[in-house]
Formats: structure tokens, C-alpha cells, sequence
């Protein structure tokens, strides 16, 4: 990250209480102009990232950022050009009304509208991270009973607004009228639902996505869904990140991150190895085993999308 050649570029991805989120197109005059992008630029010599980020979306948008934090960080290496260290931040409120200053254009998007632009060459994991929660809830693997959607909405209304049905619920078949009644309703509270493990079932039930096991991931070449449905991996080690990087996963699962009771008998890989793995990778990574919502900032100040938890996320019941 400190390779010197490498330009440090600090952009934003300007997300409004209703979810929609700005993208701007580069100005004429400019490499790649046209294209889209978040607002942002070079990092100044002796800057802070954060001075950085208020200073370029003062001089772009006429706008005081108020709040944020990292998002995403990867780096690229464009042909014939720029090799750029993109260090995206997440900003939720800002002062100013917003005025396009450098010849731009801009405008709000929904977070699946944002994979319909044609984006510069890097951002393919930044719109990701854009489109992502920063909590992921893993359902446990028991089969469901009916009070399984009241307590989903409610882990939704806590801010759990992308979920993963795994076990019986998706694999046994006597499940699907329950599964049928609860996808829509999730969905309409704000959720995007994945199906563990299987494409076609996500398609049929018309779900949002589909997570992979790693042993279901790694016999494939390419994307099982299409984008602007999800794809998410678990991942354990740097080659099986590399692997999701190649088929065009959206997102990564990395774990276990400490001890827990679902992996009692492999080694848990602990924070250090874990943020090196992160961040080698360009994809959003979720860290997994152990985590609770506790360990969000820490995470965050590491440029982490967020938490993908079983236990810390599953409500109670009443
Ligand atoms: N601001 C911003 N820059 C991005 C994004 N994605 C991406 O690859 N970049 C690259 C494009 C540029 O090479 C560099 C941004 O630097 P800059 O915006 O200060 O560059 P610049 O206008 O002076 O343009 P130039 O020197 O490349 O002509 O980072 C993004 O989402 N936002």
C-alpha cells in the first residue's frame, strides 16, 4: 500500500437515507472521460485520508463532508496507465447543496441501477461494496419453523438487510411453501436474499442472489447468476480468494476468524492473518466466526465490508 509509484486515490460513495447512492461521470478533458466513477482524486503529499476525501469532495461537489468511514480498498493497474490505490470511503452525511464543478455529471442511482453504468475498469468490487450491508446474516442450519419469518424481518429491521437461507429450509423440499411466504416479505422490508449452495432454486424462487460453499465454488469457471443478482463465496486461505476473484464473485465469506462452536476442529485463522488476507484481496470481504456487531468499527478502520454471523444476528425469540 505505500509503493510510492503507486497514487494514493481517496473517492466516495455518497449514500443517502433512502439508499440511493451518487455516481459521477469523469469530465470531459480527462483520462477515460465519459465513464462513470465515485468523486474523489489524488491523495496531497503529508494529506490524511480523510482531509483528502473532504478536500476533493469540496472541490467536485461544493459539498462539507459531515460523516463516513473506509468502505473498500484494492488496487489496480490500468494499461498503459495510472496504477492506482483505491481507498473508498463510505460518507453518509454531508452539508452543502450538491453542484457539479468540475464539468461533470452526476445523479442518485439505486444500488442494482449502479451495475448498469459503465463504470471505469477498477470498480467492478467497489460498486459491490456499495450495493453491500455491512451485516450478513447466515441462518442456522436446523430446520425452520414458522416463527422463522417474524424473526428474520425483525433481524432485518436491525439492520441484517442481506441474508443467506442455508440447511434445511433450502435443501428440504417440504420447506418451500414456507420459503415462498417468507422471500417476498423479507424482500419488501428491505432485504436481499441469498440461497446457499444452489443457482437454480435461487432463479426459481426468484431470490437475490446465491452464496457458495467453497467445494461448490471451486469446480466452477464463472459466475453461476448474472450480475445485478449476488454472488458470494466462502473463502479460508489466499488461493481460494484468488479463485472467487476469478469467477467474478461480488463478494467473500473469510473465516473462521476466531474459534467457534460450528468449526470446532480446524484452527481458527485470527486477526492478523485474517486482515492480510483482506486485504490482499479486491473483493468485500465479511469476516466470519465469532463476530458480533461489536467488532464492526474495528473492522471497518480496516477498510472491511462488515460481519457475516449465525448466532450474533439471529434474534430471539419474543
Ligand atoms: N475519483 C475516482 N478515481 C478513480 C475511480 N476508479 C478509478 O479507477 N479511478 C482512477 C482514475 C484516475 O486514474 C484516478 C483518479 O485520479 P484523479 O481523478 O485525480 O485523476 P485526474 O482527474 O487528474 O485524471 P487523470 O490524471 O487520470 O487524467 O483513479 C473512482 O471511482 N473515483
Amino acid at each position: 500500500m505505500s509503493d510510492p509509484r503507486r497514487l494514493h486515490i481517496v473517492a466516495a460513495v455518497l449514500t443517502r437515507q433512502d439508499g440511493r447512492i451518487l455516481a459521477a461521470t469523469r469530465p470531459p478533458g480527462r483520462s477515460m472521460a465519459g465513464r462513470w466513477e465515485f468523486p474523489g482524486g489524488k491523495l496531497e503529499p503529508g494529506e490524511s485520508r480523510w482531509a483528502g476525501l473532504c478536500r476533493e469532495l469540496q472541490e467536485e461537489l461544493a459539498v462539507t463532508v459531515r460523516d463516513g468511514r473506509p468502505l473498500i480498498r484494492l488496487q489496480h493497474d490500468y494499461d498503459r496507465g495510472p496504477r492506482v490505490d483505491l481507498d473508498v470511503w463510505r460518507v453518509t452525511a454531508w452539508d452543502g447543496t450538491l453542484e457539479a464543478r468540475e464539468g461533470q455529471r452526476f445523479d442518485w442511482f439505486q444500488p442494482e441501477a449502479l451495475t448498469r453504468l459503465d463504470f471505469l475498469d477498477a470498480n467492478t468490487p467497489i460498486v459491490a461494496a456499495a450495493r453491500l450491508p455491512d451485516r450478513y446474516l447466515v441462518t442456522p442450519n436446523v430446520p425452520p419453523g414458522p416463527e422463522w419469518t417474524d424473526r428474520l424481518l425483525r433481524a432485518v429491521g436491525q439492520g441484517s438487510t442481506l441474508i443467506q437461507l442455508r440447511g434445511p429450509v433450502v435443501r428440504d423440499p417440504r420447506h418451500r411453501s414456507l420459503l415462498r411466504e417468507m422471500l417476498p416479505r423479507l424482500q419488501a422490508a428491505g432485504a436481499r436474499v441469498l440461497v446457499n449452495g444452489d443457482a437454480d432454486l435461487a432463479r426459481e424462487i426468484a431470490a437475490d442472489g446465491v452464496h457458495l460453499p467453497w467445494r461448490r465454488a471451486s469446480g466452477l469457471q464463472g459466475r453461476p447468476v448474472p450480475r445485478p443478482s449476488l454472488f458470494g463465496v466462502s473463502c479460508h486461505n489466499g488461493e481460494e480468494l484468488r479463485h472467487a476473484e476469478a469467477l467474478g464473485a461480488d463478494f467473500v465469506t473469510l473465516g473462521h476468524v476466531r474459534a467457534t462452536p460450528s468449526h470446532p476442529d480446524t484452527a481458527p485463522l485470527g486477526q492478523d492473518r485474517f486482515l492480510a488476507l483482506a486485504a490482499a484481496t479486491r473483493l468485500p470481504v465479511y469476516a466470519i466466526g465469532g463476530m458480533t456487531i461489536h467488532d464492526l468499527p474495528e473492522l471497518h478502520r480496516h477498510s472491511i465490508q462488515g460481519i457475516a454471523a449465525i448466532r450474533s444476528l439471529w434474534p430471539t425469540p419474543d
